[in-house]
């Protein structure tokens, strides 16, 4: 779906760059691109109070069990977009159990700041082993990473960038991004401090769900869970995971990540809460019988306890497509 085209910035005197466009968009004029319909959002057009409602609104409302995310997220967003003198761009990295809603809130950021949401031109999604696959193209990967960056922010500013499995991502194409999230004014005559980085990935779920176990078998209830009681561990555990690109990264090395926000693994309740909402979008009424059925379906963890769902919500609409 997608190419890459190379495209010239004359004014900024800096020859050609690589930006990354669909296929579609390939084939037109440079500046047909550069045309687009829905405006680039500026810090001026854009401020916090115009997007606190929705994005608020939209995790306490669609997102379920994960009340350290609903927190930091609003508040790393909310702060970002109304510092008008930021010094470096916004560095998230989301981590957690597979189908805890990652991606989802990627998405509700997305949306949160551009009318398109991840169908917004100014918001550039990678999924490592989609777009990074062969560990012998690692140079021509960073070369193109880092004109694609640079292509698109120069184009709009505030753009938002989302990697997926960032611990399946070669080590020395997450260093590559490293420049982009420093805190420099000007990098060949492009500032980078409006936009937004989040990185997405599984490690340290396992540190995740030892921390809520403890909870869980202590009989403590999930909301008591603080930042600080994952954070820590986090950082420690992500560092120190040789399996995970993370490890050796300069990015945590150097501090450039600004919040680690931790998914903590879904349960039996959360489970029929996505249920009866994909039933709802799909315009049935909720019969809490299939709610059952289907929340019974699912596998949980650990073995003794069964207590979190071990694909979080993430396989719920397949399942559904046997009852409608
Ligand atoms: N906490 C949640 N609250 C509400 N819906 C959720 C939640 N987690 C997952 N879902 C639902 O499940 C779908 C799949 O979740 P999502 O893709 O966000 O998982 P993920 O954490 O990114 O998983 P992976 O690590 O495998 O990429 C979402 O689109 C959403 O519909």
């Amino acid at each position: 779906l997608l190419n890459w085209r190379k495209i010239s910035f004359s004014a900024l005197g800096t020859g050609s760059m690589w930006q990354l466009v669909t296929k579609a968009e390939a084939l037109q004029p440079v500046s047909a691109i550069r045309r687009d319909p829905v405006a680039c959002p500026l810090s001026s057009l854009l401020t916090a109070r115009s997007l606190r409602p929705a994005l608020q609104e939209n995790l306490d409302k669609k997102l379920f069990g994960q009340h350290l995310v609903n927190k930091v997220v609003v508040k790393a967003v909310k702060g970002f977009l109304n510092n008008t003198n930021a010094k470096k761009p916004l560095a998230l990295s989301l981590h957690g159990w597979t189908g805890t809603g990652k991606n989802f809130v990627g998405r509700i950021v997305a949306e949160s700041i551009y009318k398109r949401g991840l169908r917004s031109k100014y918001v550039h999604q990678f999924v490592a082993t989609l777009h990074f696959p062969h560990a012998h193209s690692i140079n021509l990967y960073k070369d193109q990473l880092q004109s694609w960056i640079r292509g698109n922010v120069s184009i709009c500013p505030r753009s938002l960038f989302i990697f997926d499995e960032m611990d399946k991502m070669h080590a020395g194409l997450i260093d590559s991004i490293k420049p982009f999230l420093d805190y420099y004014e000007l990098l060949d005559g492009v500032s980078y401090r409006q936009a937004i980085f989040i990185f997405l990935s599984n490690a340290g779920a396992e540190k995740i769900t030892e921390v809520a176990l403890d909870f869980w078998r202590n009989g403590r209830t999930r909301e008591d869970i603080q930042l600080t009681d994952i954070q820590n561990a986090l950082s420690v555990s992500v560092f120190n995971n040789k399996n995970s690109g993370f490890w050796h990264s300069t990015l945590i090395d150097r501090n450039l990540i600004d919040y680690f926000v931790p998914f903590l693994p879904l349960e039996y309740k959360h489970v029929k809460m996505c249920v009866k909402v994909e039933i709802e979008s799909r315009g049935y009424a909720v019969d809490e019988d299939i709610l059952t059925r289907i929340a019974n379906e699912m596998t949980y963890f650990p073995r003794e306890e069964r207590i979190y769902s071990d694909k979080g919500c993430k396989t719920v609409d397949a399942k559904l497509d046997y009852y409608f």
